[in-house]
């Protein structure tokens, strides 16, 4: 080895040496660093093996086994033969409950020391207040307050002149678009648009009135790109810290957090000039006294609504829909029809006219649930983080641990549903009217505020659905609805899983009494 002519081979030693043992010390602090977790690993609590430096089980979720995190969750509950473990997602000990039971006991049973929501580096400081994807503080509260206010049931009549209308438009897109079945219709666009004006309305009192519109199309785009991220494992940097060292390249949240807000000032500038002309409009973002909201926190509540509401009932009316046009599904249409007419005395009239004014029909009410249970839209619910020691048998759930509800396999619970849990029962809640039918809106203190009337627009779009159609599937074999349990969505990645698309046909019942309702209920079609 050649050294410069004026350095002692012993000084080279030394200096050798001691490049030696600070490289050693720093891979020793970097092992070290690289299995740390915030809370420390917790006794009595199975552990899921294989983790990783750094990413710890993190490099198994975010779909990267193309399967969604709820599932991958069970095969290790199955593997560790425990109801709940705990794992390691980056720096963030994480404990995850797998069974009805359990889910129970630590999500209703402790509420409120499961209230706060994981950080989620560099989306909250990022994207702006958000409810569902932030910790309980003072002002989350106001907010969650204010969306439950406008959300209540005392709301609701003002809501009905808008949901009519607009389910006369989706029966008339589908009439007629559909050439009355001759046509195979996707009817996904047309439900989400239900959802959306309404939640337009409740937000920033607008409405949007054509599925094909650019501003619509392009708001919801952003809103599906930012639903992606949102609570996901998918990208490592929001769980290891080191990795955030990396500069983030342009972010395709952010720049949908860009679109997003420029609608939403859109919007917004749109209200105020009706105010500022004298038209009274009765929306969460004109409630300002009312809820004693600051500015920030009336869009945060906005924007919380719009990102949740348009995907989840539209994703969970067209998987029950995707069933009903199944061959299975077929068979039980005129059951239903029938069960929607012996509920007003065979008055098909008034069946219409009270379907989202009431819920009536126990069927129907049934059919709902038992699609939000079978098919989980939200199979691993929305993270929670402990505010306080939590307890699980001998187990001691530390203050700050993310808790994650496998809803997914909670749903699908025999020792909860029964051995025929995986089978799909429209008639299951007939007799079924536990407070807790199943974990699809997830359960206790950060519950989904929207639970009830999501449960109406569900059993009011069902009915009129059925009151005016025989829905078939496509017999075009890569168009037909996917009706498995799991598989009913190839979205794996994100916190909501996303029904593939199928086309069905929709055929009038009695072609004269539809047009006639269509007629008498002209909203300018
Ligand atoms: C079928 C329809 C829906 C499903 C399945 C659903 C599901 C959920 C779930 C699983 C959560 C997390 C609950 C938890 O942590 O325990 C949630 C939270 C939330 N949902 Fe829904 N949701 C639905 C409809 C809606 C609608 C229509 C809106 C708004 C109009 C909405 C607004 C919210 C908000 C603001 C939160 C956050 C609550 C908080 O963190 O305190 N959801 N939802």
């Amino acid at each position: 080895m050649l050294l410069p002519a004026n350095v002692e081979i012993g000084a080279y030693f030394d200096h050798f040496s001691f490049a030696l043992i600070l490289t050693i010390i720093a891979l020793i602090i970097l092992a070290i660093y690289s299995a740390k977790s915030n809370v420390p690993t917790i006794a009595h609590l199975k552990q899921v093996p294989g983790q990783l430096p750094f990413l710890g089980n993190l490099y198994s979720l975010g779909g990267r086994l193309q399967e969604n995190d709820a599932t991958i969750y069970s095969q290790w509950a199955a593997n560790l033969g425990a109801d709940v473990f705990q794992m390691r997602l980056g720096d963030q000990r994480t404990v995850v409950a797998n069974t009805f039971a359990s889910i129970r006991d630590l999500f209703v049973g402790q509420a409120n020391a499961l209230i706060d929501r994981p950080y989620q580096p560099g989306f909250v400081d990022k994207l702006g207040l958000d409810i569902s994807g932030s910790p309980m503080t003072e002002s989350i509260r106001r907010c969650r307050m204010a969306a439950m206010r406008a959300l209540g049931k005392p709301q609701w009549p003002g809501y009905f002149h808008l949901l009519e209308p607009s389910s006369i438009s989706l029966v008339n897109s589908l009439v007629h678009k559909g050439e009355n079945g001759a046509v195979p219709m996707n009817i996904f666009p047309y439900l989400r648009q239900v959802v959306f004006d309404l939640t337009l309305s409740l937000t920033y009192g607008a409405r949007q009135v054509d599925v094909e519109d650019t501003f619509t199309l392009s708001l919801v785009t952003a809103i599906r790109e930012i639903s992606k991220v949102r609570s996901s494992t998918v990208r490592f940097r929001d769980f290891v810290p080191l990795a955030r060292i990396i500069p983030e390249p342009q972010s395709k949240v952010i720049a949908a957090e860009k679109v997003r807000q420029a609608h939403l000032d859109v919007l917004y500038s749109a209200l105020l000039k009706r105010v500022a002309g004298g038209e009274n409009v009765d929306c969460i973002a004109t409630s300002l006294g009312a809820d004693h909201l600051t500015e920030d926190e009336i869009h945060g509540t906005c924007k919380s609504l719009l990102q949740a509401a348009p995907g989840t009932i539209a994703s969970a009316v067209y998987q029950c829909v995707a069933w009903l046009c199944s061959p299975e599904g077929q068979r039980f249409q005129p059951e239903l029809y029938q069960a929607i007419l012996d509920a007003y005395d065979g008055e098909k009239d008034r069946a219409w006219k009270m379907a989202f004014r009431e819920e009536e029909v126990p069927l129907v009410t049934s059919l709902y649930k038992e699609t939000l249970r079978f098919y989980t839209v939200t199979p691993f619910g929305t993270p929670r983080s402990t505010t306080r020691d939590v307890t699980y048998g001998k187990a001691v759930i530390p203050k700050g641990t993310t808790v994650i509800m496998n809803a997914q396999a909670g749903n699908h619970d025999p020792a909860r549903y029964g051995e025929d849990a995986c089978t799909f029962n429209p008639r299951r809640f007939l007799k079924d009217h536990s407070s807790l039918p199943h974990l699809t809106y997830g359960a206790g203190s950060r519950i989904c505020p929207a639970v009830a009337i999501s449960n109406r627009i569900m059993s009011a779009l069902l009915i009129r659905l059925i009151l005016a159609f025989k829905m078939t599937e496509t017999q075009i074999s890569t168009r037909k609805p996917s009706v498995d349990i799991l598989r009913f969505s190839d979205v794996h990645s994100s916190l909501l899983c996303v029904p593939k698309e199928y086309d069905c046909h929709f055929v009038a019942r009695d072609q004269n009494w539809l047009l006639r309702k269509l007629d008498e209920e002209h909203v300018g079609l």
